[in-house]
């Protein structure tokens, strides 16, 4: 296989014509593409890694030629402006990857940008698994990402609704999809593009009947705190829209469809799309917020609690009075760990069942859960995946919602409670760029007097 890797490589990866020539380059024979394109997908995974690695590292940027420009560039300083452009667009023409041609050859072939997404999903799957890491591959990454995005920018994607009279087809897929509240059978799909209800996705001519991205909407009266009102509610199935009952817009799921337009922002754009579409359906509407889960929650307060256990500092994370509460309501002799009834009942959901725990542990988690999303962060920005979505976006972190998703996986993943992230639609280019920049975290009075009821907490 791998000679007729070089041999296929060799043939299909024309060599980028002379600078002079570089508006004009004949056209290479369409089969080049589907040759390749054929050859890539006959290949098992880790031969795919094999001839991508080649492609990155021996059909890249000529780096003696770039380096040759560069050298010359700093030749021609101090000549005239003129000059010095020729040469800089000399420089950058010579910084364009050999295999760049080729990928825009491909997308221009039937089903060619189909398979360029999933190539790039590949890079994003060797990437993150660590397979490779090479500075090649992630050359040949950004420059697939480059392109995508060029392809797949806002004017060329379609907002599709997606309805009861959709086709089957499309509706089936937006149940596949559907990756935050799982559709069960075809009754909640009804439910969930019936009254009160959108579903939005984004399509693009190159891969029809195919969403990109999909956006699930409640329409409601006010902000909506509880997830079992929106995908477990069937009395409107039938109703016809009441407008005086519409007064906000929840965001209650998205999902993106496909791996490798990762990093391209569909979601992002989705949004603010879907809400200039309901602002023209519905002028009065002023509300626009998510309703979201926060995922990993549970899994960061056992490991908050273990490792308080072990510096003895449990005293930050309940307060004296809330732990002897615990002990109480748990039957903890006095002393006694109260830290690991209290990890038990949190890893087996127990606590839900009894009211007087959940009226005692209230306080408590809402406070570390807004910690987990306001003050925990990754690089700078926030830990929970879903809260730095939203707040690259230029939400608000606006509420914390309690018992606001009371299945058993709302409970195991984050004690139950959810969050809104609130657009106010004047302030999220500000909010965006605030976050982006300074990592600063837009929030209400809400969840900053939670965070400070913490840090008070964490100060004793
Ligand atoms: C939340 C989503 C839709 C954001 O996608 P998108 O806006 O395209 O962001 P990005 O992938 O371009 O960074 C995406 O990350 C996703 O599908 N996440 C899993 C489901 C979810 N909602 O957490």
């Amino acid at each position: 296989v791998h000679n007729s890797m070089e041999e296929i490589l060799r043939k299909t990866v024309a060599p980028l014509p002379s600078y002079e020539m570089r508006d004009k380059p004949p056209p290479p024979p369409e089969s080049n593409s589907l040759e390749f394109m054929h050859f890539y997908k006959s290949l098992e995974k880790e031969q795919k890694l094999d001839f991508l690695e080649k492609l990155s590292h021996d059909f890249g940027v000529d780096h003696r030629w770039a380096s040759d420009l560069a050298a010359k560039l700093l030749d021609t300083q101090g000549r005239d402006v003129a000059t010095i452009l020729q040469v800089e667009d000399r420089l950058r023409y010579s910084l364009t990857p050999r295999y760049r041609q080729l990928l825009t050859h491909i997308s221009k072939v039937q089903g060619g940008v189909k398979f360029l997404v999933d190539l790039r999903a590949d890079l994003i799957e060797f990437a993150s698994s660590k397979i490779s890491d090479s500075p090649h591959m992630r050359d040949l990454n950004s420059t697939l990402k480059s392109l995508l995005s060029e392809w797949f920018s806002v004017g060329l994607l379609r907002l599709e609704r997606i309805t009861w009279q959709s086709p089957c087809e499309i509706l089936q897929k937006i149940s596949q999809y559907e990756a935050v509240h799982p559709v069960r059978n075809w009754t909640d799909i009804k439910c969930r593009v019936g009254p009160y209800r959108r579903c939005y996705a984004f399509t693009h001519a190159s891969m029809p009947g195919e969403p990109l991205v999909v956006l699930h909407v409640a329409l409601t009266e006010d902000i909506a705190n509880n997830i079992q009102g929106i995908v477990r509610e069937f009395s409107t199935l039938d109703a016809d829209e009441d407008v005086n009952k519409i007064n906000a817009a929840i965001f209650y799921s998205i999902s993106s469809t496909q791996a490798g337009l990762q990093g391209v922002e569909l979601g992002n754009y989705l949004i603010k799309r879907v809400v200039r579409e309901l602002q023209s359906e519905f002028p009065h509407m002023a509300q626009f917020s998510s309703l979201s889960p926060i995922p990993g929650f549970s899994l960061w307060l056992q490991g908050a609690l273990g490792q308080h256990k072990k510096e003895g500092r449990t005293i930050e994370l309940l307060s004296e009075q809330e732990w002897r509460e615990v002990e109480d309501v748990t039957g903890a002799a006095p002393g006694a760990p109260a830290l690991e009834a209290l990890r038990r009942l949190i890893s087996t959901s127990e606590w839900i069942r009894s009211d007087r725990l959940v009226r005692t542990l209230e306080p408590a988690l809402m406070r570390l859960c807004t910690w987990y999303l306001y003050g925990e962060k990754r690089r700078g920005y926030a830990l929970n995946p879903v809260a730095n979505f939203h707040l690259q976006n230029g939400a608000t972190m606006w509420r914390l919602n309690w018992q606001a998703d009371t299945s058993p996986r709302g409970i195991a993943n984050s004690c139950g409670i959810m969050v809104n992230y609130r657009y106010f639609l004047q302030e999220t280019s500000t909010n965006s760029a605030a976050y982006l920049q300074n990592k600063v975290i837009k929030a209400s009075e809400q969840v900053l007097g939670l965070v400070s009821q913490f840090q008070k907490n964490s100060k004793l």
